[in-house]
């Protein structure tokens, strides 16, 4: 080689390096980039060169960190992959490659890459992020996640770190709208059904509630995830991939139906597919029928204090339509979310999460609905559709809304579903859509002196409702008081749990389960 050509990439490596330790990541990708390309082109027109081509090597390797400290994941594996064929056993390119792919959740690959560092004999140096390997896969396989300790500490230090994991369901047809997620097993309330990490959220500092978040700040926030997403999917072709497969609200139901499997980590696109583009209409669409915020009340956030509040796209979860009597619930656990049987769900049944309040009656229930965008056609809306025509109550549910007492309310409507002969799981739609008179009443000494005779126990009510919308969080509540009032008399503490499973789902031993509820549920 010249001197002079010499001197120049010696030039273009050292600036390249200082960029990269002063972690300049944009600047040091593109000196590196050149020095590849002037590199490249030596090593094709000169005779095997061991000095050049691990000079190569060790850009590459570079390159490849700094691309993923912008997580452009998908380059900084073709760089990877580059110079892993320079150099098989690199040992900075092998735990470059395992740290990337253990970001993207793809434990098998991870743990291949860190086994191939150990036979240099770096067994102590990589022994870390081989258990972390090891144990993620484990989890994702099983989904047996255990948060009892970070429970019990009062959620204090850092969120436990969760793994991917897809239960036993799959994506189908749905007679509700397009396609949805069916389960594929019978499930256990309280049991799994997915575990996934969003591919971005943005997140706010709040002082109270939603409600405290102005309005210019909820549009910074929805325009910086908007950036986030279309920044990521521009970098990764597997996600903009899957991201193309989801509803953006129109002719959903002449959308393909895909593999569910596609949606594991682990999986890559067949060779030859054709390389999707989503443009910016079609992702801002996709957006607004699939991004799910933190603050819904079907969804509990597991964190002390609820002072953030954020909104992510999650993607197989998009596959979830929305029901008023729902069998699944969410739960968001850092940037992840899982979600869980909240009844028993049997195979080939439609798991369906509430993507507004479930307890509330049919004419808010519509207002709701129509920020989603959707006109639900579930059977408890229909039945409601029709009793909410009957005059008699047309008139509790104005009575209602006048602030008339929670206690008559209920009794006039108990009254009615005896004369209307209403039974079984319909009592338990309408006792679901006149909850807040029911909780009001039982929670007033006042009220429960006056009416308490002549209505239901609180017992029977939650029962009820229960048995149509799943455990909830307020009815876990309201059970706990009775709980407390007979002092384990009539509710007892096996129902309690029972139910705290439905809410918060298997996570947590029973020991923790009590913190928790005390954190998330008691006063
Ligand atoms: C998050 S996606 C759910 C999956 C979607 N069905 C699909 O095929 O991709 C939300 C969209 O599903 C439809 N959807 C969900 N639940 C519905 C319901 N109960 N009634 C009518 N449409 C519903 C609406 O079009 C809504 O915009």
């Amino acid at each position: 080689m010249a001197a002079e050509e010499e001197d120049q990439l010696q030039q273009l490596r050292s600036k390249a390096t200082e960029l990269f330790i002063r972690e300049e990541w944009n600047a040091s990708i593109e000196a590196y980039s050149h020095f590849i390309t002037l590199c490249t082109k030596k090593l094709s027109h000169s005779h095997p060169n061991q000095k050049l081509s691990r000079s190569l090597c060790i850009a590459l390797c570079n390159r490849a960190e700094a691309r993923s400290k912008l997580k452009d994941f998908h380059s900084a594996l073709q760089d990877c992959d580059h110079a892993l064929e320079l150099d098989a056993t690199h040992l900075k390119t092998l735990l470059c490659k395992g740290k990337i792919l253990l970001c993207l959740n793809r434990y098998a690959s991870a743990l291949e890459c860190f086994r191939t560092a150990t036979l240099d004999g770096n067994a102590e140096s990589v022994s870390g992020y081989l258990e972390r390997c090891k144990s993620l896969e484990l989890l994702s396989k099983t989904g047996c996640f255990d948060l009892s300790d970070w429970v019990s500490n009062g959620f204090r230090g850092k969120v436990p770190e969760l793994a991917e994991h897809i239960g036993a369901v799959e994506i189908r047809r749905s007679e509700i709208s397009g396609r949805g997620l069916f389960a594929t097993k019978n499930i256990d309330a309280g049991s799994l059904i997915l575990v996934t990490k969003a591919i971005s959220m943005e997140r706010s500092i709040i002082m109270g509630g939603v409600q405290d978040l102005s309005e210019d700040a909820q549009l910074a926030m929805w325009k910086n995830f908007i950036d986030k997403v279309f920044e990521f999917v521009g970098k990764c072709p597997r996600t903009r991939g899957l991201i193309n497969r989801l509803s953006y609200g129109e002719n959903e139901d002449q959308l393909e139906v895909p593999d569910v499997c596609l949606f594991r980590p682990e999986s890559v696109e067949k060779d030859g597919e054709v390389e999707v583009g989503v443009d910016m209409d079609k992702l801002l669409g996709i957006l607004d029928v699939n991004s799910l915020t933190e603050d819904a009340v079907s969804a509990n956030v597991l964190r002390r204090g609820n002072d953030c509040y954020g909104v992510g796209l999650w993607l197989l979860p998009s596959f979830i339509n929305h029901s008023c009597c729902p069998n699944a619930r969410r739960l968001h656990v850092g940037d992840y979310l899982v979600v869980h049987a909240s009844k028993d769900l049997k195979a080939g049944e439609e798991v369906t999460f509430a993507y507004f309040d479930p307890l509330c009656g049919l004419n808010k229930r519509k207002e709701m609905s129509v920020n989603w965008g959707i006109h639900c056609k579930c059977k408890r809306c229909r039945f409601e559709g029709e009793v909410f025509s009957k005059q008699e109550i047309r008139e509790i549910e104005i009575g209602l809304e006048r602030g008339m007492d929670g206690g008559g309310v209920v009794y006039k409507l108990e009254e009615q579903l005896k004369r209307l002969k209403v039974r079984g799981k319909e009592k338990g739609y309408l006792r679901a859509s006149f909850w807040e008179a029911y909780s009001q009443t039982y929670r007033t000494e006042r009220a429960m002196k006056r009416w308490g005779r002549r209505i239901p126990t609180a017992e029977v009510v939650v029962d009820s409702i229960t048995d149509v919308v799943g455990g909830d969080h307020r009815l876990l509540k309201l059970l706990m008081e009775e709980l407390k009032k007979n002092t384990g008399g009539v509710v007892e503490k096996d129902k309690v749990f029972k139910m705290a499973r439905e809410v918060f789902g298997k996570i947590v031993k029973k020991q923790a389960m009590k913190t928790l509820l005390q954190l998330c549920i008691g006063d």
